[in-house]
């Protein structure tokens, strides 16, 4: 995508500032950055793969940084998350998504799920999914103002940086460059998307009460899950199964990254699902909204659910011959049915999780 300034005569579209990072001293996550301006040059993949390696058989957190989107570009779409959120709220519920059916196309309402029991959390968000007709319906007039220029960063995201990095994930599983990307190819049929996400302050009783959480430590959902830069400090990552929990401060001009479930299940657990959580803001950062960008990518009925048979899970031990993981579903229907679990779980369940098809998956990590 070109870096040209969008902006034109007629767009009212008014510029998104950031606020300010938080002055507190807190225990910032290292990791590494991923540079996908090496990817095209000779060696350049493998280079990077290799790089890539540690973080995500360990942690299951990146960075990567020249992904081909300027702030500029990045900072609009904050600028429509923020215009959306400011719609009134019966307005906003119009667009409600399917949730019931597992399906996040549209409004997912404030309030929607108790963090902990009788509690319910403070955060809302717009998914647009993927620009394909099965995924059309009706959208509030801020989107549809931004509709190509959307279009444009979403297939952005998804094809090019989407693309590369499940490219370096099958580079470092040693098995064909394509075969994960394949399994998601922007045309086929899954539930990726673009998320505008809202989490509304809470007062200081609320959030003790909450115990300072805005969402639980979980691992994603779906294949792999991308970040936009912001300075309100509230993501935390447990990079390893022993250590503390430290904040995710992403550096500007980078995208944070996660892996996500399905790769965990595919490569029987050497691809690590990041685990993390959403805490209250520091002090000087508590009183305002947190806007975040997000973009999702998820299995498409094209990739078979079956572990891969990649010489390095052979080697270290994650692949045997017969005990293989086969799920015999296609795999949106797999995503879909963790979603669905959201709105039949009971908070009190410590070992809430989705089974389907042989294979399982905890739903909280705290
Ligand atoms: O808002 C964030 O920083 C992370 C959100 C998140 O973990 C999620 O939506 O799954
Ligand atoms: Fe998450």
């Amino acid at each position: 995508m070109a870096t040209q300034t969008i902006q034109t005569a007629t767009d009212s579209l008014k510029p998104y500032v950031h606020p300010p990072e938080s002055k507190e001293p807190l225990q910032y996550a290292d990791l590494i950055i991923i540079d996908l301006g090496e990817f095209d040059k000779p060696g350049g993949k493998e280079r990077l793969a290799a790089q890539l390696k540690d973080a995500v058989h360990n942690v299951g957190f990146f960075y990567v940084s020249n992904f081909g989107l300027s702030q500029d570009e990045i900072n609009r779409q904050y600028a429509i998350g923020r215009e959306f959120f400011a719609l009134p709220e019966d307005v906003r519920k119009s667009y409600r998504a399917p949730l019931e059916e597992g399906i996040y196309n549209g409004y997912r309402p404030l309030g929607s799920i108790q963090v902990l029991p009788g509690l319910w959390d403070n955060i809302e968000f717009y998914n647009i999914m993927k620009f394909l007709p099965q995924y059309e319906r009706e959208h509030p007039e801020i989107f549809r103002q931004h509709w190509s220029e959307i279009e444009r960063f979403h297939r952005h995201v998804h094809e090019h940086v989407g693309y590369k990095l499940l490219q370096l994930l099958a580079i470092v599983l040693e098995i064909p460059e394509d075969q994960i990307s394949n399994g998601h190819l922007y045309e086929s049929n899954c539930d990726s998307g673009l998320r505008y996400m809202n989490y509304r302050a809470r007062s200081a009783e609320v959030n003790e009460q909450f115990k300072d959480l805005y969402s639980r430590g979980h691992t994603d959902n779906g294949t792999i899950t991308f970040l936009f830069q912001q300075p309100v400090a509230a993501l935390q990552v447990k990079k390893y199964e022993d250590s503390p929990w430290e904040w995710i401060r992403i550096p500007e001009g980078t995208l944070s990254v996660n892996i996500a479930d399905m790769l965990s299940i595919l490569s029987n657990g050497y691809l690590k699902s990041g685990v993390h959580r959403v805490t209250v803001p520091p002090k000087d950062q508590q009183a305002q909204d947190r806007l975040g960008l997000l973009y999702f990518i998820r299995p498409s009925d094209r990739l078979t659910l079956r572990s891969f048979d990649s010489p390095l899970l052979r080697r270290e031990g994650y692949y045997e011959e017969g005990k293989e993981t086969t799920i015999d579903i296609p795999a949106p229907e797999w995503t879909r049915a963790r979603i669905k679990k959201n709105w039949s779980r009971s908070p009190t369940d410590p070992n809430a999780g989705t089974q389907m098809g042989g294979f399982s998956v905890k739903h909280f990590h705290d």
